[in-house]
């Protein structure tokens, strides 16, 4: 089957060849750092959408800014093009759309091609910086500077390709730049901004290249909403059958999308995505954030290893699971107090929420959720633990569970090339997390394996682990002992003996 390419847009010998929109010649207005399926199902999607109504006029240069990963080659293959496909209901009606998306020029590996990456610091067609980076990417990460060298982390990258703008371009006003982060991390913009200060400061860069950052380059607070499963592994040839080319990036996304910007009314002119039907707000983020990390972010980290400790692979089967489901409506009853909104607006997100997790095309792997899970729960459940008990006085049962359950969903059996290796029923999973946790959670289950007293050592090790948590949570009353009782019985009866008995306790 032929692939897709620039070659094959041109002779257009494909099903949905009438609906593409494609204008090879447009600037590269904008750099992305990150070249993952969120940024290419949702911002690249959303750019090309303004691109069709000649209302962003621009291409986006893409980099590989971590040291692993195959994605850039592929794409540059690919002359930068793929196909979005996004499934689910809106309105009421069912959606089922494939798009080839152009708003992509071309990929750059940072590592090896970091002299390109500069040379488009120099442009004048560029306007904008788009990142997506995980909650990992803005991070202070401790490292030399080395002129002509990459460094390692995110903010390092920022600062050294604006620090070769401002040398390059003079410093002048009109060459600063719109940086929008689209990473889950509260304040991102704010946070960012901060991190490539630091960096300058660190890296004894002149005050007057400070004063450019400050004075004449906008970074933006984000909150961005899509779920984005990404490449349909499972079901790639009946994808490609469907649009008659070969995608390696074939990008499956709901049709549901939902981004909150604080920007001047400058970058809204600049960035017109609401004259493109856009679902964009320009407006305070944080009502949006309260809602939407609380409420779907939420929901999402208590149930990955819940369910799938219970057996269960994907959002989908766990919606449509009798015990399971109401474990999730459980969890909706304990996060929904503490969430500061307006009953009505918690009420219909709730049920726009258990909708969207109900998308019957959605395959969202709880493996996939599952990755890098004691820091989205430290994210995007502890401060509504805290808020719960400040609230109530008592722990949320829920969420202290899916504590507990969590801790077992990262029971290492074995090591395979580095990579630990957890046992589901006898079959294999990969346990993804980050390098302190993977450390600390070894060490307790080896006691626990040796000795299964030693429970309680455990939990309340990693429970107080500062470094892991930011804070003591052996501190919350009877959090440790209420997480030891639950590893207990969830190594003594299984996960769906314990579900079991969780829900059949009356709603909140
Ligand atoms: N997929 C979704 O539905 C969705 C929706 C909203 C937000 N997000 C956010 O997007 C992020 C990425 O999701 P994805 O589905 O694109 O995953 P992905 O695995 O496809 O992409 C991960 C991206 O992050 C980069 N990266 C990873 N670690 C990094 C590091 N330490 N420094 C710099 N870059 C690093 C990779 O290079 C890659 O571009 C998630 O962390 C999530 O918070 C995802
Ligand atoms: O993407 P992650 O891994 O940070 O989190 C998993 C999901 O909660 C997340 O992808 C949501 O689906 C998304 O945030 C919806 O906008």
């Amino acid at each position: 089957m032929t692939k897709l390419n620039a070659a094959l847009l041109e002779k257009g010998d494909f099903p949905d060849k009438d609906s593409v929109t494609w204008n090879r010649q447009l600037p590269e207005k904008a750099i992305q750092f990150g070249q993952g399926n969120f940024m290419r199902g949702y911002l690249d999607w959303m750019l090309h959408q303004m691109n069709k109504k000649g209302l962003f006029n621009g291409n986006v240069v893409v980099v590989q800014p971590a040291s692993t990963g195959t994605v850039i080659p592929k794409l540059n293959e690919q002359d930068g093009l793929y196909t979005v496909i996004l499934r689910g209901m809106e309105n009421g009606a069912v959606v089922d759309k494939s798009e080839v998306i152009t708003s992509i020029s071309r990929g750059l590996n940072a590592r090896q091609e970091w002299h390109k990456v500069l040379e488009v610091a120099e442009s004048t067609d560029l306007e904008f910086v788009f990142s997506n980076t995980t909650e990992a990417g803005i991070t202070y990460v401790c490292e030399d500077y080395h002129e002509g060298e990459v460094p390692e982390s995110f903010p390092g990258k920022l600062t050294v390709f604006l620090y070769h703008r401002y040398n390059a371009l003079g410093g002048d006003k009109k060459t600063g730049l719109t940086i929008v982060p689209c990473e889950l991390v509260d304040e991102n913009g704010k946070k960012l901004k901060e991190l490539v200060l630091k960096k300058a400061e660190d890296w004894k860069f002149p005050g007057k290249f400070a004063e450019w950052i400050e004075r004449d380059n906008q970074f933006c607070d984000t909150l961005v909403d899509r779920i984005v499963t990404g490449f349909p592994k499972e079901a790639v040839e009946e994808f490609n059958k469907r649009l008659g080319y070969e995608d390696e990036f074939i990008t499956l996304g709901e049709p549901y999308h939902m981004l909150a910007i604080e920007a001047p009314r400058s970058v809204k002119e600049k960035l017109p995505f609401h004259e493109a039907g856009l679902n964009v707000f320009w407006e305070d983020i944080k009502p949006h954030r309260e809602l939407k990390v609380r409420l779907l972010n939420g929901p999402h980290t208590m149930m990955f290893s819940v369910a799938f400790l219970y057996g269960v692979d994907t959002v989908l089967e766990v919606m449509e699971n009798d015990v399971l489901s109401k474990f999730v409506e459980l969890a909706f009853s304990e996060i929904s107090p503490t969430v500061l909104a307006d009953e009505k607006v918690k009420e219909q997100f709730i049920e726009a929420v258990k909708e969207r997790f109900l998308n019957p095309y959605n395959k969202h792997y709880l493996t996939d959720i599952g990755l890098n899970a004691v820091f989205k729960y430290r994210a995007r459940l502890l401060p509504t633990l805290k808020r719960y008990v400040d609230l109530k006085g008592e722990l949320p049962q829920a969420i202290v569970f899916s504590l507990a359950a969590m801790l077992s969903y990262i029971r290492p059996d074995h090591e395979v090339g580095g990579e630990l290796v957890g046992i589901r029923n006898g079959v294999e999973y990969a346990i993804r997390d980050n390098g302190v946790v993977l450390e600390k959670v070894t060490e307790g289950w080896n006691c626990v394996e040796r000795d299964e007293a030693r429970v309680k050592d455990f939990v309340t090790s990693f429970l107080s682990e500062k470094e892991i948590w930011g804070e003591d949570l052996t501190e919350i009353p009877g959090l440790s002992e209420t997480v030891t009782e639950n590893v207990t019985m969830i190594l003594k009866n299984g996960m769906e003996s314990c579900v079991k008995k969780l829900v059949g306790r009356p709603l909140i």
